[in-house]
């Protein structure tokens, strides 16, 4: 369901932002409702850092409206500041402090924190809570990052690529951190190029390339955009003319780049029987055969000829 305009924790119109001869967001659209977590999703340059920035006040764009709590980000705020959560880079405005200190200064402007030790905890920053910022490693400066953007218990939290450069480890304490905060009813938009994260944590998704959203839904939605399956087998003298020509209209078949046999269309038992039998009247051992299930990679890759990392 989409919410009305005031509902929304973050509503962006038409979004456009130009450096220069590049235009780095080129008309955007996002929707954000209370509680839910929207992931921005898209290769390196794709203009998330550049949307996030403008949403949290930092940039102004060329054109379009952003309704941040159904505030003006620049114009109010002032009022935004104590209700939404950033992640700043280089230790904000305490480069110097030790890590707790740093937390704790954080925590003074809000009227109610989250408990910090609690905090440091959870991110697995218990240990370093007495070292300065410069001296933690980078993965600990983005989780601490990621603490003062959330110790003022904020209502919409702002999180750019906040597991990038997170050892497997600390990205899963991150994810559970901002699942729970997520079940707590914050809303959260969380920018990243990591398809498994935005497969894990979002509600919605919104696919951006190039500054345009290419797609958007929920994860199960967007997978299943190209209902059309596909069977990877592999057999020795199988080719795609012959397998062709013995399935019905509207089949493909050809091969991939790997060497197997792609059929694509409607996958069925009864597809699987007219290849089974086509194999065994043509005495060719099936070696393996699969049905390949569409992932975020081919919808990106189907969507913009290129790979996510790109
Ligand atoms: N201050 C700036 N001056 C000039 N060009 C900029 C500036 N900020 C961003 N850009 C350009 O705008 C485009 C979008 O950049 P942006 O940082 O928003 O992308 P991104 O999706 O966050 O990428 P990444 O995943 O690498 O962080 C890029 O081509 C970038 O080089």
């Amino acid at each position: 369901m989409t919410p009305a305009a005031g509902d929304a924790a973050l509503r962006v119109r038409g979004l456009v932002k130009r450096f220069g001869e590049k235009t780095a967001v080129d008309g955007l659209d996002l929707t954000l409702p209370r509680g839910e977590l929207l992931a921005l999703l898209g290769p390196n340059g794709a203009g998330k850092t550049t949307t996030v920035e403008i949403c949290e006040g930092f940039t102004r764009p060329d054109a379009g409206e952003v309704r941040v709590l159904g505030m003006d980000p620049v114009g109010e705020n002032d009022a935004l500041r104590s209700r939404i959560g950033v992640m700043l880079q280089g230790g904000g405005a305490y480069p110097g402090a030790k890590a707790k200190e740093m937390l704790r200064l954080c925590a003074a402007y809000s009227a109610d924190p989250l408990d910090p030790d609690w905090l440091m905890e959870a991110l697995g920053l218990t240990e370093v809570a007495n070292t300065g910022f410069r001296r933690l490693s980078g993965g600990q400066q983005q989780r601490l990052s990621l603490a003062c953007a959330l110790v003022g218990r904020p209502e919409l939290v702002f999180l750019d690529e906040p597991t990038a450069g997170l050892d497997a480890h600390a990205r899963i304490m991150v994810w559970e951190l901002i699942s729970r905060l997520r079940a707590d009813g914050v809303s959260i938009l969380l920018t990243t190029h990591l398809l498994d994260e935005a497969e894990e944590l979002a509600d919605q998704i919104v696919i951006i390339d190039r500054g345009r959203a290419v797609a958007a839904g929920a994860p199960a939605d967007l997978v299943r955009r190209d209902a059309e399956g596909q069977l990877r087998i592999s057999a020795h003298g199988l080719t795609p003319a012959a397998l062709e020509t013995a399935l019905p209209d509207g089949y493909r078949c050809h091969v991939s780049p790997a060497g197997e046999l792609l059929v694509t269309g409607d996958v069925n038992p009864e597809l699987i029987a007219t290849i089974s039998r086509h194999c065994a009247d043509n005495d060719i051992l099936i070696e393996s055969m699969n049905v390949a299930t569409n992932t975020l990679q081919d919808v990106f890759l189907t969507l913009t000829g290129r790979e996510v990392r790109a």
